[in-house]
């Protein structure tokens, strides 16, 4: 099946930054996918790529088998992008401004209809009439989101969608876009959240310093990390890590009075055995949890830095 976007070679050079060096990969249509990276990883810049706005140095995209540079009139049909910051004639409507949008891309009234189902499901209904420029920051980002799908594109792209926006409007975009997603649509988010790329992403590319690191289906990223930890919660507090077994030092994550954090490697450390170990010291615990590895932990073991 032809890939909803094939990346191929990508450079982006600005002067003595390489952006993006040789990033390639596919996305495969219908799929939830996320682009991770710290800051300066190049996301935006492969986004603004895919997106047509911005031109690679070298190297080629497709969407959905269409070049974003020869066949871009029909690249920008199929393709919808939310970036992160809104541009827009303050003196517009919200619907006024749709039906712009939605004219550019050469639909009449017929279109309408979709319009106002999507200022249903952003909850935008009420205020359809508002000009642009009285929307509070949650609403103006309700709005980029109807502003990307008017034309109902197969491939939605979102940029950070969820930075800086309160819960509440955090849980609305994740129903929504699962909602797309369902509905068939090739959703690709860029974030920060690991939490966020965790629950709704089915498949990961980690990009770091302009560089492809990562690349697979998130339960496996997932898997690979070779880590995972218990947390025990002892009956008497323990002074220092000295009071443990000797074995254990160097697999001691933490210890604060009864919380006792162990990290556990999975194919060289048996769980039973190191419980087995603390009991026959004499050491008794109340409760026991094991967590397994998040995709912060992957990113950490992956490239040394914490995700901001
Ligand atoms: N227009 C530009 N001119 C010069 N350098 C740029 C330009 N746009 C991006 N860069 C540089 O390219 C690199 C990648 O930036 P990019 O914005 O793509 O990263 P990002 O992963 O999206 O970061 P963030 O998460 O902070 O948005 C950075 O070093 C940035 O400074």
């Amino acid at each position: 099946m032809t890939a909803a976007v094939h990346i191929s070679q990508v450079r982006k050079k600005y002067r003595q930054i390489t952006a993006l060096n040789n990033v390639e990969f596919d996305i495969p249509q219908g799929s939830f996918f996320g682009l991770l990276g710290p800051n300066g990883a190049g996301k935006s810049t492969l986004i603004n790529i895919i997106g047509g706005l911005v031109q690679a140095t070298s190297g080629t995209v497709a969407i959905l088998g269409h070049d974003v540079r020869q066949e871009w009139r029909k690249a920008r049909q199929i393709i919808g992008v939310v970036p992160q910051e809104l541009v827009y004639d303050p003196f517009f409507s919200i619907i006024e401004m749709l039906r712009l949008q939605s004219g550019y891309f050469g639909y009449g009234k017929e279109n309408y209809a979709w319009i106002d189902e999507l200022l249903d499901i952003l909850s935008l209904t009420d205020k359809a009439d508002t000009n642009l420029q009285y929307l509070s920051g949650g609403m103006k980002r309700r709005v980029l989101i109807a502003q990307a799908l008017v034309h109902k594109p197969p491939v939605v792209i979102l940029d950070e969608p969820t930075a800086g926006v309160d819960v509440e409007l955090r849980q609305m975009l994740w129903a929504f876009t699962k909602l797309l997603h369902q509905k068939g649509h090739t959703i690709v988010l860029t974030t920060h959240y690991l939490e966020e790329a965790e629950a709704l992403c089915e498949r990961i590319a980690i990009l770091n310093q302009g560089q492809l690191i990562a690349l697979d289906d998130t339960q496996v990223l997932l898997s690979r990390h070779p880590y995972k930890q218990i947390a025990l919660t002892l009956t008497t507090p323990l002074i220092s890590i000295n009071n443990l077994p000797q074995t254990l030092h160097d697999k001691v994550l933490s210890l604060e009075g009864t919380e006792l954090v162990i990290q556990l490697h999975r194919e060289h450390d048996r769980v039973s055995d190191v419980l087995d170990t603390i009991r026959l010291a004499g050491i008794h615990f109340a409760d026991l949890k094991t967590t397994e590895p998040s995709l912060e932990d992957v990113f950490l073991g992956l490239t040394g830095r914490h995700l901001v």
